[in-house]
């Protein structure tokens, strides 16, 4: 969390996301104020918080979604104005729904992942197609891929959002109540997923969990921050990657979630 003094550990406490004096208001109603917040790579950052206390303003805030009505946002050092590099950040938005009627099908949902929001055209290409078909494939959805979107449960939705998340092996997750809707053999297997990329690929995570004995089994039981009704437990790692490729394919190839029959079959 704090910017540290030792020169042997900068390399991974470059910070990610910072907030600096941030300030919500949704029709003058105060939602969120002054928050001063780092989030450095490697940490693994579980925000919590009661019903209405900002989670979600805030995560929409740091993905562009929302403008602060004060302070400032910077995503790796650049401020959120004038950030492009989405394709860097992965976002998985809270109780995403589909119409049953929403024309897409699994494999395309999550190979929009990979356009990013500036390239909208682009052609798609052999590279791009393996790196869906891997992000299918560790959240056990290869099945599911031609099927239209609101055809499918909730939890299985909820799978192929966090596929399109990770389509583009992203440096920063941002995550707002993944687990919703997901067995909960499921979520643990999500949480052993998460905890290591965390550990031993060099991902930054922000989470909104309302899952407190998972997130204080791993974060600890004391905030690192607390700003209102938001509470922000830090674990920072400093375990040295185990290996020396970290793009997706090696990432997600090793990472199929568990479990003793396809998960997308239920
Ligand atoms: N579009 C909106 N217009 C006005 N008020 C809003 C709007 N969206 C959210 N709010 C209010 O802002 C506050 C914060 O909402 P937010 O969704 O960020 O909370 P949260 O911490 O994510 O809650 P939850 O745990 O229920 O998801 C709530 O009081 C909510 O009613």
């Amino acid at each position: 969390m704090q910017q540290s003094t030792d020169p042997v550990d900068v390399r991974c406490h470059q910070p990610v996301v910072s907030m600096e004096n941030v300030s919500f208001l949704y029709e003058q109603r105060s939602v969120i104020e002054k928050l001063n917040f780092q989030v450095l790579q490697r940490d693994f950052v579980g925000l919590i918080g009661s019903n209405g206390a900002g989670k979600t303003t805030l995560l929409r805030m740091i993905v562009g979604l929302l403008k602060p009505t004060g302070g400032e946002i910077r995503l790796f050092g650049t401020p959120l104005t004038q950030f492009r590099d989405w394709e860097r950040i992965g976002y998985v938005p809270q109780k995403n729904a589909f119409n049953p009627l929403f024309p897409a099908t699994v494999r395309e949902v999550v190979l929009s992942g990979l356009y990013g929001r500036k390239k909208l055209f682009r052609r798609i290409g052999q590279p791009d197609l393996k790196k869906c078909e891997d992000a299918l494939h560790a959240m056990r959805i290869e099945e599911l891929a031609d099927r239209r979107i609101g055809q499918l449960s909730g939890g299985q939705q909820q799978r192929v959002f966090l596929a399109r998340a990770l389509v583009n092996n992203p440096e920063l997750l941002i995550l707002d109540e993944p687990t919703v809707g997901i067995d909960s053999e499921t979520q643990e297997s999500f949480f052993h997923m998460i905890r290591h990329m965390h550990q031993r690929h060099n991902i930054t995570f922000l989470m909104v969990s309302h899952d407190i004995e998972m997130m204080h089994a791993y974060l600890g039981y004391e905030p690192a921050h607390t700003n209102g009704k938001l509470k922000f437990y830090v674990k920072h790692t400093h375990e040295l990657e185990n290996c020396a490729e970290t793009n997706l394919v090696h990432s997600l190839r090793d990472l199929r979630l568990g479990g003793p029959e396809p998960a997308a079959a239920r």
